[in-house]
C-alpha cells in the first residue's frame, strides 16, 4: 500500500545485485518540503536507494512513489533532479554555460523558462564572476556548488543530492550546507551522507540504514532520545556498531 501524500513514498522496497541482497525490506516516507537524509555505513546502500528513487534503477521488488508516480514516470514529467555522487560538470564549458545546458533540457524549448532557470543557477552557486570562467578552473567546491546550482535550479519537486559534502575542506562544505538549507521548503531535498553533524544540522528527518536494512526512521532528535544518546554520532554508532542491527523504528 502506498499513501499518495508524501513527496516520497518506499514501500517493502528490496534490490539484489545477483544473489546479494543489497537492501532488504526498506520502508520510509519523505514529506513534501523537507529535507530528508539516508544515512548508513559505507555499503549500507544509500546509493542503491537513491537510484531507484530517481528512475535509475527500474528493476526493484516493493513500491516506490515519487508524487504517486513510479520513479521513472516522475523523472520524464521533470518531477526529480538528480546529482549523483561522482557527478561532474563539463570541464570545457564555462559555469554558465554548464547551467545554460542543464536549462535547455529541462525547459523542452520554453526559452524563457531555460533563462530564469539559468538566472537563478547562477543565484544558487553563488560563484560571482568566475560563473563566466571555465570549469576546469574550479575547485572542487566551486564544482560541486555549480553541480548543485544545477540540481536544483529547475526547481524540481524532489531534488536528490548523493553525498552534496563528501571530500570538500571545512568552507566549501559550510557553503554547500547552506546552499542545501536555503532551499528549504522550495523543493523537496533528499540527501545522502556520512557526516552525523550535518545531517543533524540540515535534515527534518532521515532513515539510518544498515546492511540493507532500516534501523531508525525519524527526526534526528528523536532517534537521539530513542537511543539515550547526546547526538546523532553517538546514535548511528550505537545503532550500527554496538546493537549490531537490533534496530529500533521512532
Ligand atoms: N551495480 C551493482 N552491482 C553489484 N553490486 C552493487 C552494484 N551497485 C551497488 N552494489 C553493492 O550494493 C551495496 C550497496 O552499495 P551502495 O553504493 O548503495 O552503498 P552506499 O551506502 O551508498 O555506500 P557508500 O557509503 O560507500 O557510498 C554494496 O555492497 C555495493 O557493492
Amino acid at each position: 500500500m502506498t499513501n499518495d501524500s508524501f513527496a516520497v513514498s518506499v514501500t517493502k522496497l528490496t534490490k539484489k545485485f545477483g544473489d546479494k541482497v543489497v537492501l532488504d525490506d526498506v520502508t520510509f516516507e519523505v514529506k513534501e518540503g523537507e529535507v530528508f537524509g539516508i544515512i548508513g555505513p559505507n555499503g549500507a546502500g544509500k546509493t542503491t536507494t537513491l537510484r531507484i528513487i530517481a528512475g535509475i534503477i527500474r528493476k526493484y521488488e516493493g513500491e516506490v512513489r515519487v508524487y504517486g508516480l513510479k520513479p521513472v514516470d516522475a523523472r520524464k514529467v521533470g518531477y526529480i533532479s538528480y546529482m549523483p555522487e561522482d557527478a561532474f560538470p563539463y570541464d570545457n564549458l564555462t559555469g554558465y554555460e554548464n547551467l545554460e545546458f542543464y536549462a535547455k533540457i529541462y525547459s523542452k524549448g520554453d526559452k524563457a523558462k531555460a533563462r530564469e532557470y539559468v538566472e537563478r543557477g547562477i543565484t544558487i552557486a553563488n560563484l560571482g564572476d568566475r560563473i563566466y570562467d571555465r570549469a576546469s578552473s574550479y575547485s572542487r567546491g566551486m564544482k560541486r556548488r555549480l553541480l548543485i546550482a544545477r540540481t536544483l535550479m529547475v526547481k524540481p519537486k524532489v531534488a536528490i543530492l548523493d553525498e552534496p559534502t563528501t571530500a570538500l575542506d571545512v568552507e566549501s562544505a559550510i557553503k554547500v550546507r547552506e546552499t542545501i538549507r536555503g532551499m528549504r521548503g522550495e523543493s523537496t531535498i533528499v540527501i545522502s551522507s556520512h557526516n552525523m553533524l550535518e545531517v543533524e544540522y540540515l535534515c527534518d528527518s532521515i532513515v539510518l540504514i544498515n546492511h540493507g536494512r532500516v534501523v531508525a526512521v525519524g527526526r534526528p532528535k528523536e532517534i537521539v532520545e530513542l537511543t539515550k544518546t547526546n547526538n546523532l554520532e553517538e546514535a548511528f554508532i550505537k545503532l550500527t556498531v554496538k546493537e549490531n542491527d537490533k534496530g529500533l523504528i521512532a
